[in-house]
C-alpha cells in the first residue's frame, strides 16, 4: 500500500523550475533514500511534502488522502514528521528538557517520564540527559533531534541528511536507529549523500536530478547504473 504519493509535482522559484513533474510512491513500511547532486531539488521536495512550500501544480496524497492544501501542522497531525539538516534543539536546555517539550502535549506525569526514559535509551543519550543540549557533540545533537522528530510516533519520518558531519561510527549507529524505527513500523524517507548509510538502510533509492526523478531501484541497481554514475556517483560520493 502506498503511504505517500507525489503526483506530477511542480515547483518554480521565479524562472527556476526546481521540482519538475515529480511522481514518487512511498510504500508503507519501507526505508527509501533520496539521492542526487547538490541543487537537485531534494530539500524542496521535503518542504513540499511538509507543506512549507506549495506546489504550482500536482498532488500529494498521504494514506490515500489528498493533503496538498493542508497546512504543515495538519500534516504533522496526520502522522508526518521531519528532521531538517540544521539541528533545532533548544541549546540552553538539558537533553531531558528538550524531550519533555516534544512530549508534554501528548504525555503526562509518570507516563511522560517513562516515555522520556525510553527515548533516551533509544537515542543512546541516557548518560547525557542532564547535559545542556548545546554542549552535546554534533552527532548527539542530531540524535536528540531525531528523538524530537519521532516523539509523536509518526507514520512517516522524513530525514534531511541525518548523518551529515558524522563519523563513520556515528553514521552506522544512526543507520541502526533508523532500522529499529522501521522494524517497529515507521516508514522512512531520507535524503543522504553518504552512500555507506544508503547501502546500510535503503530498501529502495530514488535519484533526483534537475528537479526530476532520474532513476529508481535497489542500491545495487543504482550503483550499477552508468547514467547515475555520470551525473552523481562519479563525483566521489560512492
Ligand atoms: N526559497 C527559494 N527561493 C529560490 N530558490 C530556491 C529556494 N529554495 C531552493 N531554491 C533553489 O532550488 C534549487 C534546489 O534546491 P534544493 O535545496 O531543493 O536542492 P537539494 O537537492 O536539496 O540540494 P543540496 O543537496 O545542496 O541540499 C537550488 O538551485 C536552490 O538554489
Amino acid at each position: 500500500m502506498a503511504l505517500l504519493e507525489l503526483r506530477g509535482l511542480n515547483k518554480h522559484f521565479g524562472g527556476l523550475h526546481v521540482t519538475n513533474s515529480v511522481d514518487l510512491v512511498l510504500e508503507a513500511g519501507e526505508i527509501h533514500c533520496l539521492i542526487g547532486p547538490n541543487g537537485a531539488g531534494k530539500s524542496t521536495l521535503f518542504r513540499l511534502i511538509l507543506g512549507e512550500h506549495h506546489p504550482g501544480s500536482g498532488d500529494i496524497l498521504f494514506a490515500g488522502e489528498n493533503i496538498t492544501a493542508l497546512k504543515p501542522f495538519a500534516r504533522i497531525h496526520r502522522g508526518l514528521s521531519v528532521k531538517f539538516q540544521v539541528p533545532g534543539v533548544f541549546k540552553g536546555l538539558s537533553v531531558r528538557q528538550n524531550l519533555e517539550i516534544a512530549l508534554q502535549r501528548t504525555h503526562r506525569s509518570v507516563e511522560l517520564a517513562r516515555e522520556i526514559d525510553r527515548l533516551l535509551t533509544f537515542l543512546n543519550l541516557e548518560a547525557e540527559q542532564m547535559q545542556t543540549a548545546g554542549n552535546l557533540s554534533h552527532g548527539q545533537k542530531q540524535w536528540l533531534e531525531i528523538g524530537m522528530a519521532i516523539s509523536l510516533k509518526p507514520q512517516l519520518l522524513l530525514l534531511d541528511e541525518p548523518t551529515a558531519g558524522m563519523s563513520p561510527e556515528e553514521t552506522h549507529q544512526t543507520g541502526e536507529m533508523v532500522q529499529r524505527l522501521n522494524a517497529d513500523g515507521m516508514t522512512v524517507l531520507a535524503i543522504e549523500h553518504d552512500m555507506a548509510f544508503v547501502r546500510q538502510v535503503a530498501q529502495r533509492v530514488t535519484v533526483l536530478h534537475l528537479g526530476q526523478v532520474f532513476a529508481q531501484g535497489s542500491i545495487d541497481e543504482i550503483v550499477a547504473d552508468e547514467r547515475v554514475a555520470a551525473i552523481y556517483l562519479g563525483q566521489a560520493h560512492a
